[in-house]
C-alpha cells in the first residue's frame, strides 16, 4: 500500500541481499519521461494501469532483482498472477493510521489528491488488503521499526520462506 515502505525498505533489502533494486514507479517514469502524477493527469488511472502492467510483465521476468511495485499493482488479476508465479511476494503490512502519517505531507500520490485523503487511505486499504494477502508469500508487519531494522528482519524471514512451485 502507499507508504508501506516498498521503496525504502525494498532498497535497503536489496543492498543487504546484494541484489539490484528496481522501483516500478520510477522505471515507468524513466521510460515515459514524465512523473506518475502526469500520466494520471493525461491518461487517467486507466492509462497508468496499462503502462504498469506492461512494465510489470517486463520486470517480473528479470531474475535476481528486488522489485518494488506501485501500491495498486495488485488490482489487476493479470498482475497478481505474474507476481505470484514469477517471484517471492512480500506484503508490507501497516495500519491506515500509520500509512497516512507517512504519506500525508507528500503531494506525489495522485490517488490521495482528494478533499479527504485520510478517509481515502482507509477506503483503499480496505479494498486492497484482501488482494495483498492473497498474492503474498510472506506478510510482514513493519510497525514502528526503523527502515534498516525492518529490512534485516525481512532477510531472516525470507530465509525461512518456502514458495510453492
Ligand atoms: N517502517 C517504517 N518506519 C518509519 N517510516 C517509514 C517506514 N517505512 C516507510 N517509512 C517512510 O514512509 C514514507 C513512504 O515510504 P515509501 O516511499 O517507501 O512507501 P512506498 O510503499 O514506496 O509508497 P508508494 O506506493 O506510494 O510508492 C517515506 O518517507 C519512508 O521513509
Ligand atoms: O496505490 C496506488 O494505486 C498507487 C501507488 C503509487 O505507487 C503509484 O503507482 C500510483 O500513484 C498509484
Ligand atoms: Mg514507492
Amino acid at each position: 500500500m502507499m507508504g508501506a515502505g516498498k521503496t525504502t525498505i525494498g532498497r535497503s533489502l536489496a543492498k543487504m541481499l546484494g541484489r539490484e533494486f528496481i522501483d516500478l514507479d520510477q522505471a515507468i517514469e524513466a521510460r515515459c519521461g514524465v512523473p506518475v502524477s502526469h500520466i494520471f493527469e493525461v491518461e487517467g488511472e486507466e492509462g497508468f494501469r496499462k503502462r504498469e502492467t506492461l512494465m510489470l510483465d517486463e520486470y517480473s521476468r528479470q531474475p535476481g532483482i528486488v522489485l518494488a511495485t506501485g501500491g495498486g499493482a495488485v488490482l489487476a488479476a493479470q498482475n497478481r498472477h505474474m507476481l505470484a508465479e514469477r517471484g517471492v511476494v512480500v506484503y508490507l503490512r501497516a495500519s491506515d493510521d500509520e500509512l497516512y502519517r507517512r504519506v500525508a505531507k507528500d503531494r506525489n500520490r495522485p490517488l490521495l489528491q482528494t478533499a479527504n485523503p485520510r478517509a481515502r487511505v482507509t477506503e483503499l486499504l480496505a479494498q486492497r488488503a484482501p488482494l495483498y494477502e492473497e498474492v503474498a508469500h510472506v506478510a510482514f508487519d513493519t510497525g514502528s521499526m526503523p527502515i534498516a531494522q525492518a529490512a534485516g528482519a525481512l532477510v531472516q524471514l525470507l530465509k525461512s520462506t518456502t514458495v510453492p512451485s
